[in-house]
């Protein structure tokens, strides 16, 4: 089945008198969402650092680049298929590391990882995840583990073992939220789930953690939070730290946040498998550059030494045909797919997914490509 048969499914449900359920754009399902949640959680999930530069220029770098169409190509039936890290996916997505989905809906990240799941597209489970990794597991799809890294070797070593002994086959390890950045919409809400517990499935329910702590999380919780913050949160690891990974990791890690062609370079140096060039969405530096900018230099500088991945600002199936162009091989989707679990749990990851794809593939043959692997930066209008 091709991903645009979402797009008459969509049509024909209508001449039956079924509309969609939910909006097929991405801005209306996000404006339902603030409808419907707390200010709180839409901000967490919707607001970003400062002044929010960052955020607007991740969306000013796509506005400002254009795709220029070929006509009278044959372009008969599109592949979206992608290789990554040695294995097939049905298409060059993947859904981003997004911790605390509870705060949306109760299914959270059981709801995300089964739409995932249906559709055959890893979904990145994160380490503030509100569930834990072996629930998660259970969708049974494609999964890899995002490691908040924390500055306890035993507490690390004992995610890694949980995450592999649980089919996540690739390591997503984080490094641009050491700390969280100020973020003006969640201090003025005083909101940070994770202090309420929230987001703390996989740490609370992990033997090693819970070994170190005075008193059972069950009787203290506050003090087990207390335990955790400090031990992922607060100061940066070095590059002379990833060995403790690639020793204790057997498939793929992928570094998340790079931005710098250089950190791309010595990725690849340190043993790394990938990259996700990524500004966390501009959550956390305000005033950085627009993560699409920094894709192409980073693309052709690590060549086919590393998986090169994009996430931060994807809305549509033309932005993921942009990124690939500049050089990425697939791209994470974030905060669209929130929106669709908000309006509908499983069935609304799956819809934004779905819809998504089929946007992808449309554009593909608009445009008169018909593999993933003739994209170029010439598909693009001059800069
Ligand atoms: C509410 C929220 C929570 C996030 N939590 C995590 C996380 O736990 N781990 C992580 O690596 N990235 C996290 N991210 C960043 C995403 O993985 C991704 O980089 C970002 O959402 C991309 O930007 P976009 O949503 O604007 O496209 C989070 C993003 C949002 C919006
Ligand atoms: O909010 C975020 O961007 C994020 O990455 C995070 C960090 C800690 C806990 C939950 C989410």
């Amino acid at each position: 089945m091709a991903f645009s048969d979402y797009q008459y499914e969509i049509y024909l449900n209508g001449l039956v008198g079924t509309p969609p359920p939910y909006s097929t754009s991405v801005a209306e399902l996000e404006r339902v969402a603030r409808e419907r949640l707390d200010p709180g959680p839409y901000w967490y999930v919707a607001g970003s650092a400062g002044t929010g530069a960052t955020e607007r220029a991740n969306r000013e770098a796509f506005d400002r680049r254009r795709i220029v169409p070929r006509m009278l190509r044959d372009v008969p039936v599109r592949d979206l298929g992608v290789e990554l890290f040695g294995r097939t996916y049905p298409a060059p997505l993947a859904l981003a590391p997004i911790g605390v989905q509870s705060i949306v809906h109760p299914d959270g990240e059981l709801a995300t990882a089964r739409a995932a799941a249906s559709l055959g597209i890893p979904t990145v489970l994160s380490t503030a995840a509100s569930h834990t990794l072996e629930e998660v597991a259970e969708a049974d799809g494609p999964r890899w583990y995002q490691l908040y890294w924390p500055h306890d070797d035993d507490v690390t070593l004992s995610l890694l073992d949980r995450a592999a002994k649980n089919g996540y086959d690739t390591l997503v390890v984080t490094l641009d939220t050491w700390t969280l950045a100020w973020r003006p919409h969640d201090l003025d809400h005083a909101y940070l789930p994770f202090l309420r517990g929230t987001g703390l499935a996989i740490p609370l329910s992990d033997p090693v953690f819970r070994a170190k702590l005075a008193r059972p999380v069950e009787e203290d919780l506050d003090a087990a939070i207390m335990q955790w913050v400090p031990m992922f949160n607060g100061r940066p690891h070095t590059w002379d730290r990833l060995a403790l990974l690639r020793d204790n990791w057997d498939g793929p890690i992928v570094l998340k946040g790079i931005q710098h062609v250089d950190d791309a370079l010595r990725a690849a140096d340190a043993g790394m498998d990938g990259v996700v060039v990524s500004n966390h969405g501009g959550r956390q530096i305000d005033g950085a550059t627009a993560s699409l900018d920094a894709l192409p230099a980073i693309a052709a500088a690590v060549g086919d030494r590393l998986t090169v991945l994009f996430d931060s600002g994807i809305r549509t199936g033309s932005d993921i045909v942009k990124a690939l162009a500049l050089g990425a091989r697939a791209v994470l989707l974030g905060r669209p797919y929130v929106w669709g679990l908000a309006a509908g749990g499983e069935e609304g990851v799956r819809h934004v997914v779905r819809g998504l794809l089929a946007e992808l593939d449309l554009t593909l043959g608009l445009a008169g490509y018909s593999r993933l692997a003739d994209l170029d930066p010439s598909a693009l209008e001059e800069p």
